[in-house]
């Protein structure tokens, strides 16, 4: 299925000092963001709840534009939000074909796509569904399927795992790897820190509206920034297990609390496996960690408000 992208296609997709804000008196949601999408390139963008993840993703798509700043390059883009709209007066294969359409494909084509896409995705026998009557993960994989009918130079997938089942969710870890592999660069970002693995070129992270490179060494308990979390629970006890699987490392400092470290995209929820313990820790501090010097430094965080879910 994966077309490769000729050579002569290929374009970078590049911002140059992008800002965003809502509304003329907004607060920037991005400023002066430069990133280079190479053909082929996989990255992932990584960042706390309301950063301007999707903001960002919405600008490289081309579905929203820059307030300050270009982006230069447009390669053949296509795009998969998180919610997709499911209201649509449309069978599940008569929209998929009639996007076919709209990207060049002739009906039969479209047809023929339609058909393989969601055969992957283990929706086939929703083809003759109305959108409007299928359940949140069929409309999400009918969603997925729209965005690789026409085989995008860009792939722009915005928590696109979400409501997905497992199958179905490891189908489309593969399609990203299959169509970097054929050319196409593919963005993406996914509160999971497992996805794809050890697969990203290059994550960034979006902090304070800015975009701070970070490793990519493709280890999870490597990658990003670090937090130190300064923690204290009962005497002689050691942290509960689920935050010690979350952190970098942990080390108990004599007569004092245990000082954790966390990449900072997982100390949400190292916070909260430490303030759900039974009984529960004191979050003494929550720091940046000095010795990890970032393009961006976040500032120290409060240990609450803590996010009860992702969004
Ligand atoms: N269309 C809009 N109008 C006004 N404000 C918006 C709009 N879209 C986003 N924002 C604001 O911009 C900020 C960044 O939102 P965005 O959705 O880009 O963040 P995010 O990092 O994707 O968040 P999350 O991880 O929760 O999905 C938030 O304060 C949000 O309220």
């Amino acid at each position: 299925m994966a077309r490769e992208v000729p050579e002569r296609e290929q374009q970078p997709l590049r911002l140059e000092g992008v800002g965003r804000r809502y509304g003329r008196r907004g607060p920037w949601v991005l400023s002066g963001v430069d990133l280079e999408v190479a053909p082929g390139a996989l990255i992932r963008i990584e960042g706390a709840n309301g950063t301007g993840k999707s903001t960002l993703l919405r600008l490289l798509a081309g579905l929203d534009a820059p307030t300050v700043g270009r982006v230069v390059g447009r390669p053949r883009t296509a795009y998969v939000p998180e919610r997709f709209p499911a209201t649509l007066p449309f069978t599940a294969a008569d929209y998929l074909i009639h996007l076919g359409a709209v990207h060049g494909l002739s009906r039969a084509e479209a047809a023929d796509a339609a058909d393989e896409w969601l055969e992957r995705f283990g929706a086939a026998e929703h083809a003759r569904t109305p959108m409007s009557e299928l359940s949140k993960g069929s409309s999400q994989k009918v969603a997925v399927a729209q965005a690789l009918l026409a085989e995008p130079e860009l792939l722009v997938l915005d928590e696109a795992w979400t409501g997905l089942d497992e199958p179905a969710r490891g189908e489309l870890e593969r399609v990203v790897v299959e169509r970097t592999a054929a050319g196409a660069a593919v963005v993406f970002v996914d509160h999971d820190p497992r996805r794809l693995a050890g697969r990203p070129d290059a994550t960034y992270a979006v902090v304070e509206g800015a975009l701070a490179s970070r490793t990519g060494t493709g280890n999870p308990h490597a990658d990003g920034p670090h937090l130190v979390v300064r923690a204290r629970g009962p005497e002689g006890t050691t942290p509960p297990a689920e935050a010690t699987e979350l952190a970098a490392s942990v080390e108990e400092v004599p007569g004092d609390a245990h000082r954790i470290s966390v990449p900072e995209s997982r100390s949400d929820a190292l916070l909260r496996a430490l303030l759900g313990a039974r009984p529960p820790w004191h979050v003494v501090s929550v720091e940046p960690e000095p010795e990890r010097p970032l393009g961006v430094v976040p500032r120290p965080r409060r240990p609450e408000p803590i996010e009860t879910e992702s969004s």
